[in-house]
């Protein structure tokens, strides 16, 4: 498939180098995350429940929030392709996260799957996100998130789908904003240390399932992620029995 595509607008936020308030939340979001994962390990029957957990809570942890901005895109419909983008341009900052603004002037996010542990994002009344699922046919097709800025959305990344062996399923997803007024999201990503192996959990390993991802560490995975177009589907790339070099052979962001 291909896209003709301008940078759309991110900004990436450190605890390190951000004030109080980006602090408080990311702590809060944090906390909730781990919630969350200590359920799922429960759920699970992992002799560790807090296992996936204390991946996020090392000190370590490569966790990162990103807030997303998606300027209206009503008069923009209006404009041509070089039009789009070098009004985009006046207002973006460099991104490397697949924001974009295609050739049909849709301001949007390109399809992909969060790689880390898991997400939670949050955003303002504007729709846009729009996730992948599989209908009665068993046919995937893109099904809207109705907008809820008093609830949090929460996607399982490929790590936890790597340690969980399958169990747990990455969603792919992606934005396309098409509203008048802007949307604006804030994910917090939550992702163990760079140095953290993956590797599925035993109780997940059965006669019928067996092991299906060969262990990694996440700094392999972000190299390999690094390397590949925002929409490849990675985690195939770590199959035990699939060469996979078609998929890989797509190119580059
Ligand atoms: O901005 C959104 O609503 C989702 C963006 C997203 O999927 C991401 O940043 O990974
Ligand atoms: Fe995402």
């Amino acid at each position: 498939m291909s896209q003709r595509l301008c940078s759309g607008r991110a900004v990436m936020l450190d605890p390190r180098t951000d004030g109080a308030v980006v602090n408080e939340y990311i702590e809060a979001v944090r906390q909730l995350a781990c919630e969350i994962l200590d359920l799922l390990g429960e759920g699970l029957g992992l002799k560790d429940p807090r296992y996936f957990s204390k991946l996020i809570t090392n000190a370590d942890s490569d966790s990162l929030l990103r807030i997303n901005h998606y300027p209206p895109s009503c008069t923009i419909h209006k404009l041509d392709h070089d039009d789009q983008c070098n009004i985009k341009s006046l207002v973006s900052t460099k991104a490397s996260n697949g924001g974009n603004l295609t050739a049909g002037g849709r301001i949007g996010f390109g399809e992909h799957s969060d790689p880390q542990i898991l997400s939670l994002l949050r955003a303002n009344d504007v729709d846009g996100l729009q996730v992948l699922l599989p209908n009665r046919d068993g046919k995937e097709m893109w099904v809207q998130v109705p907008a809820d800025p008093s609830a949090f959305f929460v996607n399982v990344g490929d790590l936890l789908q790597a340690l969980t062996n399958g169990r747990l399923i990455s969603v792919r997803h992606r934005v396309i904003a098409t509203a008048c007024r802007p949307r604006l999201s804030t994910i917090y990503f939550a992702a163990p240390p760079l140095h953290a192996r993956i590797s599925a959990l035993t109780e997940t390993i059965t006669a019928s399932t067996p092991r299906q991802y060969r262990s990694f560490t996440w700094a392999e995975y972000k190299t390999t992620m690094y390397s590949l177009r925002l929409s490849h589907s990675r985690l195939d790339l770590f199959n035990i029995d699939d060469d996979d070099s078609g998929n890989a052979s797509e190119g580059k962001a």
